[in-house]
Formats: structure tokens, C-alpha cells, sequence
């Protein structure tokens, strides 16, 4: 098993291996942060952002419990979106601002616009009161929001990111699919430093904490807590934060011995083209499919060693659906490329410029994984 455990009273006590004092190169082909940088330490908003993410977590978790069929809403592109997106965006927002009064710029993936409509009304008094009680159950900032308070913190998300200064980016929900079925999601949150990804969290209220391919194991105690710093490592916590571990990525080089995770809706990623790339590396599991960055955190303990996300022709990816897990899986030793084998660029706003798809393992099996793809890509566009 690759997930090293490092048993702690408390997770305060894990210290983050010290930054270096000019300057260091990244320890791999890093497609979150590739050049070379001054270092600089991000405790402070890992704090907070894990702090962030685990409070919409919570929120999350107990809508979950008791789902009603008013608190979901169909987009404009008819994707669904609930009380918890909503309620989940509202309260990271409503952290950071509190924490980062000064410089707040924050990418998110929900907007207010449906939420001020003629009928919305109620909906809107329903996250309004999720948030107060998550507030209330923290107890830190003893304050309580109004609905137009709540309306406002959601539109703080409107930020385009891009290359100059800090940008948050918050995937709310991530996987609201998966979140509706019952299955995985991830609250998503990082941060950009001149268009660069320098952390991210990524809370997984339904992922298992031991591994999910884990026969042994029952499997029963869900909820996981993942974050990784440039430079730092990549760690995982139960959400209760009781105990910390440093993780990485699975070690294996034999790609017959791999394992691999994609989409569990096949909208999101053509199952037959990574099954092709599959079938020529010679990989004997079959896929696993489970919904959300889940995937990367469950790849950066080694529960799999591939990734692959494929989406169909003009789907445009956007940040907040990678940023975080990227340097989750990084930090982990992986490596996330897009399928053509160039890093992602987190630096022209709120979409990657790719349209070939993603791909993640590790550092040993990445040049065969883009043979693999290459040639499964050409066979494809040949037999059109
Ligand atoms: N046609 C499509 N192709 C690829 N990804 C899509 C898609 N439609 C939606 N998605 C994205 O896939 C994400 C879920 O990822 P996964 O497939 O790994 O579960 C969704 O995030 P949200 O649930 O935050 O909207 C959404 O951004
Ligand atoms: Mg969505
Ligand atoms: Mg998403
Ligand atoms: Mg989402």
C-alpha cells in the first residue's frame, strides 16, 4: 500500500517540510507550478481554505441526508445545481473574505443570477439558513447573514482568474451528479499565484479513508480531507482533521498491473476511447468510474495509478473542475497532462486550452499512457 501513515495527537502538529529559503526548481514535470520560483509559503490560506472546505463539506453532508426535490434546479445548460452548490460556494466565499479581507478575488463555478428570479425566493431562504447554521456550528466569525448577503457572497465568484496577482478557484460542488445519486463528490478549492496553482483542497465527503479497491477493508468510514502546498507534499485527513497522513501516488511501472479511473457518466468522457488505450497497454482491471476530483484524490494515495478523461468533441474543460486535484496528485509525485503531453495552463481564465482531454498517473507510466493515447486518438479521427 503506497499511503504512508504518520499517526498525530493533532493535525496542527504536522509541520509542512520547510520551504527553501531563494529558490528551488519543481520536483517533477509539475504542470501546476513548472518553473522555477521564489519560494514563498501559502500556510495561511492552506489553513484557511482547508477550514473552508471542510465547513462546506459539513454543509454539504447534511443535504445530503435529506435531499428534497425543490432544493435541486436545472442551469441553463441543464446541468442541475442545488441548495448545497449554492450554500457550499456561499460559505468558502464568506470564509476567505473574512480571512483575506485585504485581496479577495475568487473563481467560482455558481453564479446568483437564477437565484434572483421572480419564485426563487424561498430557495434562497433555505441556503440563507444553511449557511447561518454552519456559521452558528463553527462559531468563529459570530455573525449572521442575510439572504442578500448570501446572494452577494455567491456573486463574489465572478472573478476570470488569469495570469496576474492571486485568484481562488472553487468548484462548490464538483461531481453534483454523483452529490444527487448518492455517490462521490469533492469541494474543490485552490489557489492561483500568477497563474499558477501553489495549493489546493479537496474534500471527499462519500471517499472512503482506506483504499477503494481494498478488499480487506469494510470500507466504512467515508469522508476524506486532501491538500497539498508547492513544494509540501500531499496529505490526507479524515474531515474530522483527527489524524494526518502524507500521501502518493501508486509506484507501479508495469502498466498490465494498472488500474484506472474515469467519469461515471459517460457524457463527461468517452469510456470506449479509454478502453482502447486500456486494451493497448495491456491494463487487466476494468475501469473504475467514479464521479468528481475524488479521482484525484483517490490516485494520489495509490488507490489507481491512471486517470483518464476524454470529453466528448467541443467540450471546453474548465479550472475549477481540475485545479485543485491537479496539484493534489502533483504534489504526490503524479503527473496530469493534457493528452496531446502538455502541462495544463491555469493562466488564461476560467477555461483550459485543450480539447484532446486529460490524463494522470505517474511519472514511470506517463510516456507510455501518451503512446497509448496517440495512437488510440489516430486510430479514432482514421476510422471516421
Ligand atoms: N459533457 C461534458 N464533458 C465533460 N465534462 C463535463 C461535461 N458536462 C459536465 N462536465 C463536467 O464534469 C464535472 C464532473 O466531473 P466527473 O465527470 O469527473 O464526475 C462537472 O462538474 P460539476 O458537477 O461541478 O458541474 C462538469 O463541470
Ligand atoms: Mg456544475
Ligand atoms: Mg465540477
Ligand atoms: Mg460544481
Amino acid at each position: 500500500m503506497s499511503i504512508n501513515w504518520l499517526r498525530v495527537v493533532s493535525p496542527s502538529i504536522v509541520k509542512l517540510p520547510p520551504l527553501l529559503p531563494f529558490s528551488y526548481s519543481s520536483p517533477s514535470s509539475c504542470s501546476c507550478f513548472s518553473s522555477v520560483v521564489v519560494a514563498m509559503s501559502y500556510d495561511k490560506e492552506l489553513t484557511a481554505a482547508k477550514k473552508a472546505a471542510s465547513l462546506a463539506a459539513r454543509l454539504c453532508q447534511k443535504v445530503q441526508k435529506s435531499l428534497l426535490q425543490s432544493d435541486v434546479q436545472s442551469k441553463n445548460d441543464r446541468s442541475p445545481v442545488t441548495v448545497a452548490d449554492y450554500g457550499s460556494q456561499a460559505l468558502v466565499s464568506f470564509v476567505l473574505q473574512q480571512e483575506f479581507p485585504a485581496e479577495f478575488s475568487l473563481v467560482g463555478e455558481e453564479d446568483s443570477k437564477d437565484l434572483r428570479k421572480d419564485g426563487a425566493q424561498e430557495l434562497v431562504e433555505r441556503i440563507t439558513k444553511l449557511v447561518n447554521d454552519s456559521l452558528v456550528s463553527d462559531g468563529s466569525y459570530g455573525v449572521t447573514l442575510s439572504t442578500e448577503d448570501v446572494l452577494k457572497a455567491i456573486d463574489s465568484g465572478k472573478s476570470e482568474g488569469g495570469s496576474q496577482g492571486r485568484h481562488w478557484v472553487l468548484d462548490p460542488i464538483d461531481g453534483t451528479k454523483g452529490f444527487l445519486r448518492g455517490g462521490q463528490y469533492a469541494i474543490a478549492l485552490a489557489l492561483l499565484d500568477r497563474g499558477k496553482v501553489v495549493l489546493g483542497v479537496l474534500a471527499c465527503p462519500n471517499l472512503p479513508l482506506t483504499p477503494i479497491n481494498d478488499q480487506r477493508s469494510p470500507n466504512n468510514e467515508v469522508g476524506c480531507l486532501f491538500f497539498a502546498e508547492v513544494g509540501g507534499g500531499s496529505y490526507m485527513q479524515p474531515l474530522d482533521g483527527s489524524s494526518t497522513v502524507k500521501v502518493q501516488v501508486s509506484g507501479v511501472e508495469n502498466p498490465e498491473e494498472a488500474s484506472f479511473f474515469e467519469s461515471y457518466e459517460a457524457a463527461h468522457s468517452m469510456h470506449d476511447l479509454s478502453s482502447l488505450i486500456a486494451q493497448k497497454l495491456g491494463v487487466k482491471a476494468p475501469p473504475v468510474r467514479i464521479d468528481s476530483q475524488a479521482k484525484y484524490g483517490a490516485l494520489s494515495r495509490g488507490d489507481g495509478a491512471i486517470y483518464m478523461r476524454l470529453p466528448h468533441k467541443g467540450y471546453r474543460e474548465k479550472i475549477w473542475d481540475h485545479a485543485a486535484g491537479c496539484i493534489v496528485v502533483t504534489e504526490a509525485g503524479g503527473v496530469v497532462m493534457d493528452a496531446a503531453g502538455n502541462p495544463l495552463d491555469f493562466s488564461k481564465g476560467k477555461l483550459l486550452d485543450l480539447d484532446t482531454g486529460i490524463i494522470v498517473t505517474n511519472q514511470k507510466l506517463m510516456p507510455v499512457l501518451l503512446k497509448a493515447v496517440r495512437e488510440s486518438l489516430e486510430e479514432k479521427a482514421s476510422s471516421l
